[in-house]
């Protein structure tokens, strides 16, 4: 099969979707991977790299579009390639339809067939595919909200960690998946009071066996909620409803509730976010500030730390890459239930429920 290697072209998006190492496993089971040129740059792949790994490198992003079968990348097609892709081609990529009618609507427009990467499945109904690159965004989530923290960018202007004789800051999460799970153990590893809330008690109970002293689980309602963010000092939002809108488990008028200075670190905007005034933000732009609450939203936050986050992800796409190319899509997603789940929009018409 041909296999289509496009540059991102999103903000700030360094990620690619094939490495060197995947070239050469779809090389040896007889595919040609077209790369198109600096597609790797950005997480430390050079052209170089790719062709003595197999690769055909094209000059345009056009060239690639045309040429391949399937095309493998990171992020959903933005305006700009719409027009690039062809009837029956397989794309094979990050999508998050449910956060984008105009997406959805173009790519029922192209006719392709689109296999989301964050709706195919393990046997245990986890999310393989979204799973390493929540793991960077929940790890992130710390870093960036201690960051924006300080009071030079409009934070409340504390530390984490405290120090001894001052009491360390309160971080609040909301859904405790992986993106949960990553950013409690980031930020109770700086020292800082963690709590997390979910509707899963299952999964509450095992948070709380594995996590150090500093962790303390609840249940995620309306109520609890409203209780806790008036003290907490950084909220991240990781809830997921696979497939689906986010749930607005902030509203509007909650953050009147919160300190000035407050910071909310919106994980799940790619799913339209947990926060009612959550608006997706880039890493050039990455903040915003509403009733004195500092706002991170950015979509595509491993895009940030490429090297980690492309390795990350293509450890997990790759095996359902060469199975697509090996089987043709029709026949892998027929005998793999799990990557069956990943197929959204097939020649214009719309699979997966979660969707419409
Ligand atoms: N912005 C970015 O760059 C990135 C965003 N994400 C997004 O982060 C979100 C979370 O992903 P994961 O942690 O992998 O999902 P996950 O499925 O591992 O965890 C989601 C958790 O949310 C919980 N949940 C559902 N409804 C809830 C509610 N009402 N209150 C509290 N908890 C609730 C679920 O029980 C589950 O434990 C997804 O939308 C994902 O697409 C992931 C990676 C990067
Ligand atoms: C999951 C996702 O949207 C990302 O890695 O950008
Ligand atoms: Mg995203």
């Amino acid at each position: 099969m041909k296999i289509g290697v496009p540059k991102e072209i999103k903000n700030n998006e360094n990620r690619v979707g094939i490495t060197p190492a995947g070239v050469l496993e779809l090389t040896k089971n007889g595919h040609q991977v077209y790369v198109q040129s600096t597609a790797g740059e950005g997480s430390g792949f050079s052209d170089e790299e790719y062709k003595n790994a197999g690769a055909e490198v094209l000059g345009g992003i056009k060239a690639v579009y045309d040429v391949a079968e399937m095309i493998v990348k990171v992020k959903e097609p933005i305006a700009e390639e719409y027009g690039l892709i062809k009837e029956n081609q397989v794309v094979f990529t990050y999508f998050h339809f449910a956060s984008s009618s105009e997406l959805t609507d173009a790519m029922i427009s192209s006719k392709a067939i689109c296999i989301a990467y964050e709706t195919v499945e393990d046997k245990d109904g986890t999310l393989p595919l979204l799973t390493p690159m929540s793991e960077v965004a929940g790890r992130m989530a710390v870093q960036q909200g201690a960051k924006y923290l300080e009071k030079p960018i409009k934070g409340k202007g504390v530390l984490l960690g405290g120090v001894p004789g001052v009491e360390p800051g309160k971080v609040l999460i909301l859904g405790g998946g992986t993106v949960g799970i990553q950013a409690a153990k980031m930020a109770a590893g700086l020292g800082a009071i963690v709590t997390i809330l979910d509707v899963n008690l299952k999964r509450l109970r095992y948070i709380s066996d594995v996590m150090p002293d500093n962790v303390f689980t609840g249940f995620s309602n309306e109520y609890n909620i409203r209780k806790l963010i008036k003290t907490y000092d950084l909220i991240i939002g990781g809830v997921l409803i696979p497939g689906a809108k986010a749930p607005k488990l902030i509203t509007r008028d909650m953050l009147k509730e919160m300190t000035p200075g407050t910071v909310i670190v919106d994980v799940a905007v790619d799913q339209g976010g947990c926060f009612e005034t959550t608006k997706p933000t880039t890493h050039e732009n990455p903040t915003y500030i509403i009733d004195d609450v500092v706002h991170y939203c950015v979509a595509n936050m491993p895009g940030a730390v490429p090297y980690t986050s492309t390795v990350a992800l293509t450890n997990v796409t790759l095996p359902y890459v060469i199975k697509l190319a090996n089987m043709g899509w029709e026949k892998a997603c027929a005998g793999d239930e799990g990557l069956h789940k990943g197929l959204n929009i097939i020649k214009g018409e719309v699979v997966y429920e979660g969707i419409l």
